[in-house]
């Protein structure tokens, strides 16, 4: 990303962040083909039962997009060109590590989706995330895209809370990052996110 500023999108919350003392680096990649996005269910660990991109932690000596690259291959099975595209900070209340993560996106990918011992990789319809507030409309012209895949609408119910703030700005092509802290209850208590201007 440049210099620029951020635009501000979505703020709100209690009047202070969380405190944390660690950071850990994280990878998350989206890849999305004919108006289709494909997400992954997390089986297990961390987020189980949660729609999310394919990612993970950034080990020792990689980069983060060396990370990506290689979380999307383990959970999903496929290879994919991926453009950075966000960054995210999380910070939940009873972990002392905070969540500093990569977002990647590509719009193609080789190989044969497969199931993973973490993920279940399924394909969900992109036009209605557009209908979130922030979002850009699909067309230059302000109407809505032509579509008819057949597929669900991406599950924002069954996402992390902070899904519905920067999933449509990634769909809309934008740069964007943010910070969630979350409550105990799993909502979230305070947010920021911003995108680059258009
Ligand atoms: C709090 N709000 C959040 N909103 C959206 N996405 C979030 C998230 N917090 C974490 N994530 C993502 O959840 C995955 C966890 O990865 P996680 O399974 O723990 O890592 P990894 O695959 O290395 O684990 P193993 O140790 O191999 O099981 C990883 O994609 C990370 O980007």
């Amino acid at each position: 990303m440049s210099s620029e500023r951020l635009d501000e999108v979505a703020r709100g919350g209690v009047p202070d962040w969380l405190p944390f003392s660690k950071i850990k680096l994280y990878t998350n990649a989206f890849v999305r083909q004919d108006g289709k996005l494909l997400l992954g269910y997390k089986k297990r660990g961390f987020g189980k039962d949660l729609y999310n991109g394919f990612g993970g932690k950034v080990e020792p000596g990689e980069t983060p997009a060396q990370a990506a690259l290689r979380e999307l291959e383990e959970e999903s099975g496929i290879a994919a060109p991926l453009e950075h595209c966000g960054v995210l900070f999380f910070v939940l209340p009873d972990l002392e590590q905070a969540f500093h993560i990569d977002i990647f996106r590509a719009e193609e990918y080789s190989g044969a989706i497969t199931e993973s011992d973490e993920m279940r990789p399924q394909w969900f319809d992109i036009e209605p995330a557009y209908a979130t507030p922030n979002a850009k409309p699909a067309a230059a012209d302000g109407s809505p895209k032509e579509h008819n895949t057949g597929l669900p609408p991406i599950p924002y119910d069954q996402m992390w809370a902070d899904d519905p703030f920067w999933l449509p700005l990634m769909l809309a092509g934008r740069h964007f990052a943010g910070r969630a802290d979350f409550g105990s209850d799993g909502r979230l208590q305070k947010w920021w996110f911003g995108a680059k201007p258009v």
